[in-house]
């Protein structure tokens, strides 16, 4: 069937029921759905029973979400109870903070945790962080030990709450992991005989209340479909950016999206969407993928990945033809994404609804955290492009609601993270499903702004092994766009240092990273007690909260975002003129992806970053790689640390391979594996809910 065909099959009553990140969106309420009122801080404090226990679980008797609030009279109000949340204050508050009102409340709070949590951690010298913060939760628990790549966690004994700690991963590996705190509990089925033991003990639906959130629809007009941000003074600078494809046969670069032969229907939503030139990365993907050809894409942060893979992807569904997008209980969809976490499929969504505006592609996602009949509803009336988490995936396919057998395109976003111990036990999974076609049968693409070694080692599993690779300039290095300072700045003196920061900020929307979910939580609440308008997301909060709090930063309200790394990698949110390290990662991709949140798209960014000479010494090395391939200046002290500490496996030189990350089949090291790759590192967010 022709392209002008399928752009005929235009339906227009298609609707999809997915989250947009605005305050405005919140007050659907229309499904009876508790969570899902226009939440206002009191509604926040009136929490139903359900969260309660989870706070409880959580080592917060109150207040723990008390960062989602902005300042002003909600603040006011919360303060009161934050004495009692995170009364404590004995880590920060009695060094240099006795003024705080944290220092007051009961002990059994925030002091317990934040001692794991917060202080000084030796073993985090040695670059193997021993993660103090045992708030495991079940949704995280779905990393398992076990299986090919071993256990994503270290262990987890001899830290503060281990009773929490132990007793929460247990329940979610009997669980089988797949669970969030609040998700819907599957119940096993004889026919899952592809599933692990491990899921198929995840059979209980006694465990912790029902998942109710139904996330708000997003806009249905075209200008909120098209919407989109300016790019920047430099984006005419990644022409000058050195790309290198390997591998046999590569269809030569294009230069302009003519070029690229698109249908016309995508050239108008290309138009619509603001983009007139391709990215380097879009320049030699497109023609790899519309040759067919299996690919693994390195580019650096903010450089058009998603558009890479997505328009070459949509082209060939509208040649090839795809089947109709109708009501139908086991939906069958062509292309399958994958991405680590539920706002990052969620803006992939989005993405792929902009793009296939008007055509008869109709793309769907599901992500954890959210009503599995939802998800359910949503794939049943149709779906060709299918944008899903991990877990919520394997959930979906494990109710027969998606079959695999029509799968022509499986994309790993964020590859090197879904292939890394954490998640990597899941696509195995996923690729060894009953229909899924054989990697000679489907199209593979993989992207990420990092790739170490190993990691590519492990895909080569999932990719015909004529796969091309695409080293786009500093691959696994910073974007250049991005200025990066690097403070010396002790653990307790660092709340002191980001107030004075954030007021030389003023109103720009700045990305504060921290270690732990209790840290996110703690120093959102301490922002807003200084009046700084502040939000927090991370993985213990609820999908509704963690929504709402990126709705917030979003549109303005909440210039202050606080994070831990679940909101490091593949977000693009307009305007985040400010990345602050509050604490480093444990490894040097982690940070790569984190400061990545700015500079995007050819706009400039800055990021600062406290590095604490009590814990984070492991990274000054590939710090300082970092800094110089990105042609930042490199503090004295820090290279005096870089050259005393001695990493095995490091290659010492700060100018070596114009290509950090390189494919693996030629035999190089890359950047990745000084010592601190992801897949070797304990990850810097092993207490998070990722999907
Ligand atoms: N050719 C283009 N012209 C104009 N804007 C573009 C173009 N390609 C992508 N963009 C925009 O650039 C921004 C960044 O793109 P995208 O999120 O795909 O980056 P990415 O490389 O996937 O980043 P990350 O590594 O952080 O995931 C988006 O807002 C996207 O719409």
């Amino acid at each position: 069937m022709g392209d002008e065909d399928w752009e005929a099959e235009i339906n227009p009553h298609m609707s999809s029921y997915v989250p947009i990140f605005e305050k405005d969106r919140y007050s659907s309420g229309e499904n009876g759905d508790n969570f899902n009122r226009t939440p206002t801080s009191s509604s926040e404090m009136d929490d139903g029973p359900s969260r309660r226990d989870h706070f409880m679980k959580s080592g917060f008797a109150s207040g723990r979400n008390f960062g989602n609030r902005d300042a002003g009279e909600s603040n006011k109000r919360d303060n009161t109870s934050t004495m009692g949340g995170f009364g404590v204050g004995k880590s920060f508050g009695n060094r240099g903070f006795s003024n705080s009102k944290f220092e007051d409340g009961d002990s059994s709070g925030f002091w317990r945790e934040s001692s794991n949590d917060c202080e000084d951690n030796p073993t985090r010298n040695r670059g193997f962080s021993k993660r103090g913060d045992n708030d495991l939760d079940p949704d995280e628990c779905m990393q398992r030990t076990g299986g090919l790549f071993g256990s994503r966690r270290p262990a987890l004994s001899g830290t503060g709450n281990g009773d929490t700690s132990q007793s929460r991963s247990g329940s979610g590996s009997e669980r089988g992991g797949y669970k969030g705190l609040n998700e819907e509990v599957i119940t096993g089925s004889g026919k899952n005989s592809w599933k692990s033991e491990a899921e198929g003990g995840e059979s209980s639906d006694t465990q912790g209340p029902k998942v109710t959130y139904i996330p708000p629809p997003p806009p249905e007009d075209e200008d909120s479909i098209f919407a989109h941000y300016q790019t920047g003074i430099n984006f005419d600078k990644y022409d000058t950016i050195l790309v290198e494809v390997s591998g046999h046969d590569a269809p030569p670069a294009i230069l302009t999206f003519e070029e690229a032969n698109l249908c016309q229907t995508l050239n108008n939503n290309i138009a619509k969407a603001g983009y007139t030139k391709l990215t380097p990365v879009q320049k030699y993907s497109i023609p790899i993928i519309l040759a067919g050809r299996d690919l693994m894409a390195c580019a650096q942060t903010g450089s058009g990945k998603t558009a890479a893979f997505l328009l070459p992807i949509l082209a060939h569904m509208m040649h090839d033809g795809i089947t109709a997008s109708r009501f139908k209980e086991l939906q069958e969809p062509e292309c399958l994404i994958v991405a680590p976490t539920r706002e990052l499929v969620n803006q992939i969504y989005l993405e792929a609804r902009k793009f296939s505006f008007g055509t008869c592609v109709r793309a769907v996602v599901i992500y954890g955290g959210t009503q599995l009949g939802h998800s359910i509803r949503q794939i049943v009336q149709g779906c060709n492009i299918l944008c899903a988490t991990p877990g919520r995936l394997m959930d979906i396919i494990g109710k027969e609601k998606i079959g695999l057998k029509q799968i022509k395109y499986l994309v790993l976003d964020e590859a090197d993270r879904m292939l890394d111990m954490g998640f990597g036990p899941e696509m195995k999974k996923l690729i060894s499903c009953p229909g899924m076609p054989s990697k000679e049968q489907r199209q593979t693409l993989m992207f990420s702004a990092t790739f170490p070694e190993e990691i590519q080692r492990l895909a080569a599993e999932f990719l015909k092994s004529n796969y091309l690779f695409v080293a786009v300039g500093q691959v696994g290095g910073a974007c250049r766009d991005v200025q990066q300072t690097v403070l010396q700045v002790g653990q307790f003196s660092k709340r002191e240092k980001l107030v004075e920061i954030l007021r030389n900020i003023g109103d720009e929307r700045t990305m504060v990273f921290v270690e732990t979910k209790k840290k996110a939580d703690f120093i959102a609440t301490f922002l807003c007690q200084e009046k700084i308008s502040t939000t927090s997301i991370h993985g213990d909060r609820e999908q509704r909260e963690r929504e709402q709090a990126l709705g917030d930063f979003r549109c303005g309200k909440c210039p202050v975002l606080v994070a831990t790394s679940v909101a490091a990698r593949g977000l693009d949110i307009e305007n985040v003129q400010h990345v602050i390290n509050f604490d480093l990662p444990s490894t040097i991709d982690e940070y790569v992806h984190r400061i990545g949140r700015t500079g995007r798209c050819g706009n400039t960014g800055r990021a600062i970053s406290f590095f604490d000479l009590e814990s984070d010494n492991h990274l000054a090395q590939p710090l300082v790689k970092v800094l110089t391939d990105a042609q930042q200046d490199v503090p004295a002290w820090l290279e005096e640390i870089a050259f005393s500490t001695y990493i095995p496996g490091f290659s010492g030189s700060t100018r070596g391979n114009v290509f950090a990350s390189v494919d693996t089949r030629k035999g190089k090291s890359s950047l990745n594996t000084a010592g601190f790759s992801s897949s070797q590192v304990p990850n810097p967010v092993d207490d998070e809910s990722w999907d």
